[in-house]
């Protein structure tokens, strides 16, 4: 059943209200990695809170208490659970979003301010971080309620509401705040959830709209390594004490080989071969090597195979490097020997792996090849946080829902995809709720999430709008 012209029409008309809304979300700096914006990401919280109330939704905050990071203790932001409906003839839709956003600074490289939100008419562009990642998405929710409010028509579904503000950094407290909830039954404010859908990822081109039926896991490692009590003269002390950034340098090496393989053994063998069938999911999808190279910002694919790309992506764990905390990285040429070093990991995990399998042989494989340098400097790994991956079944009405959504605004037949990023609670949506989860993204691959000069498409994001609101009219409609 499509969504009623007059909603459309909203959504036409009121792009620039929209635009406007999502800059002032850009502008507050809820970064969920850095202790300094922790009362930012509040902030944040507080923000959409009130949005959500302003357009009828029932909330409350759910309070996840502390941890600690980086030598602090930290009030964790709320999670956000909100209602909306509760007719017992009409499908119930929960819907998760998260609100913090990834660090962003002017000097890594963006061209304009990351948190002013800058219009680029031009290009159509909307640049500022968390405007894909996850500011957009979760707008465009508010922008389908403010359109039914202001409309004066009834939600064809009841809503559930969970946001958080944790999901860039592990989603710390967030399953057991869900658990709880659903462990309340009836008195819940999950009771009665029919299907969940998640718009937090992207596309697989910037051509054709997709719906994702999984994702990656993740665990995230620091290795630490420390010896002199103190940063040390690279003239007084260089050829006479072992150096903890060279152990550290040389173990990191020993991870990833420059063609992706991952060097530690037992992760790769982990993961079944694929067969005919599955190869011709990934051949059938609408894809080549320039869209990779567009979206990387250089010719740096790892193959020209379309197909090797695609599973590299989707069905293949990755280890990627990240950086080193402690280590010099100012301008100038400061010659200094750094006396404690932790060079950070990740791991991505395809099924059927998960956090708790892959730890022991990460753990294995370090402290043999650490042992091998003889070193007088100690090592410690640290796991960080992680996730399991997930993989969902796309016959369900929930993505049959999807599919007629976006073939109703965009006029095209949606890619299935996996994707190669991690959203862990999506797992936990589908085990605890026991109801399918649907991932319908609204940005394009090349909006740059997590990178410089993140950016939605103008299009992407009211036609992206169009399409969230649809398909709750089609989850309506759905037997
Ligand atoms: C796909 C989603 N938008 C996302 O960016 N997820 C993050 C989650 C994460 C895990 N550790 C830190 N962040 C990701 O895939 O990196
Ligand atoms: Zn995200
Ligand atoms: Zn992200």
């Amino acid at each position: 059943m499509p969504a009623p012209t007059s909603f459309n029409n909203y959504i036409d008309t009121h792009a620039d209200a929209f635009i406007k809304r999502l800059g002032d979300a850009v502008a507050i700096q809820s970064i969920s990695s850095d202790a300094l914006r922790r009362q930012d990401v509040i902030v944040m919280g507080n923000w959409l809170n009130g949005q959500l109330n302003e357009l009828g939704v029932e909330t409350k905050l759910v309070d996840l208490g502390t941890h600690e990071m980086q030598g602090q203790t930290l009030q964790l932001p709320p999670a956000i659970i909100g209602r909306l409906g509760s007719d017992p003839a009409k499908k119930t839709v929960l819907i998760y979003g998260h609100y913090d956003v990834q660090p962003a600074l002017k000097t890594d490289g963006w061209k304009t301010d990351p948190f002013t939100l800058v219009v680029d008419e031009d290009s159509g562009r909307l640049i500022g971080r968390g405007s894909t990642d996850d500011k957009g998405p979760i707008l465009g929710w508010l922008n389908v309620l403010e359109a039914h409010k202001n409309l004066g028509i009834a939600m064809p579904v009841n809503v559930r509401f969970c946001f958080e503000g944790m999901e860039e950094n592990g989603s710390e407290g967030l399953d057991e705040c869900i658990q709880e909830e659903v462990k309340k039954g009836k008195d819940g404010w999950f009771d009665g959830v029919d299907c969940v859908c998640i718009s937090d990822n992207y596309w697989l081109n910037t051509r054709t709209p997709a719906l994702t039926y999984g994702l990656r896991g993740i665990a995230y490692f620091s290795i630490n390594i420390t010896g002199p009590g103190q940063d040390l003269h690279s003239g007084l002390f260089g050829r006479t004490v072992h150096e903890p950034m060279t152990d550290l340098i040389k173990l990191m090496s020993k991870l990833v080989d420059h063609n992706g393989d991952i060097l530690i053994p037992g992760i790769d063998d982990m993961v079944p071969p694929h067969d005919e069938e599955e190869l011709k999911l990934y051949q059938k999808m609408d894809y080549t090597i320039d869209d990779i190279e567009e979206a990387a910002g250089g010719k740096v694919a790892l193959s020209s195979e379309k197909t090797t790309v695609l599973m590299g992506r989707m069905r293949q764990p990755s280890l990627s490097l990240h950086g080193i905390e402690g280590a010099f990285s100012a301008v100038g040429a400061k010659t200094v020997i750094p006396a404690k070093v932790g060079g950070k990991f990740s791991i991505r995990l395809v099924p059927p792996q998960t956090p708790e399998k892959i730890i022991p042989f990460v753990n294995a494989y370090l402290e043999a090849e650490f042992a091998k340098f003889n070193s007088k400097n100690k090592m410690e790994i640290e796991y960080l946080h992680g996730g399991k991956p997930w993989v969902a079944d796309v016959k369900h009405w929930n993505f049959e829902a999807a599919k007629k959504a976006i073939e109703a605004v965009y006029k095209k037949t949606p890619d299935y995809t996996r994707e190669g990023g991690s959203i862990p609670v999506t797992l936990t949506f589908a085990e605890s709720l026991g109801v399918n989860v649907l991932l319908l993204p609204m940005g394009r691959a090349d909006d740059g999430a997590h990178s410089t000069n993140e950016k939605l498409d103008r299009s992407n994001f009211i036609e992206g709008t169009k399409v969230l609101g649809t398909y709750l009219y089609e989850v309506g409609a759905a037997a």
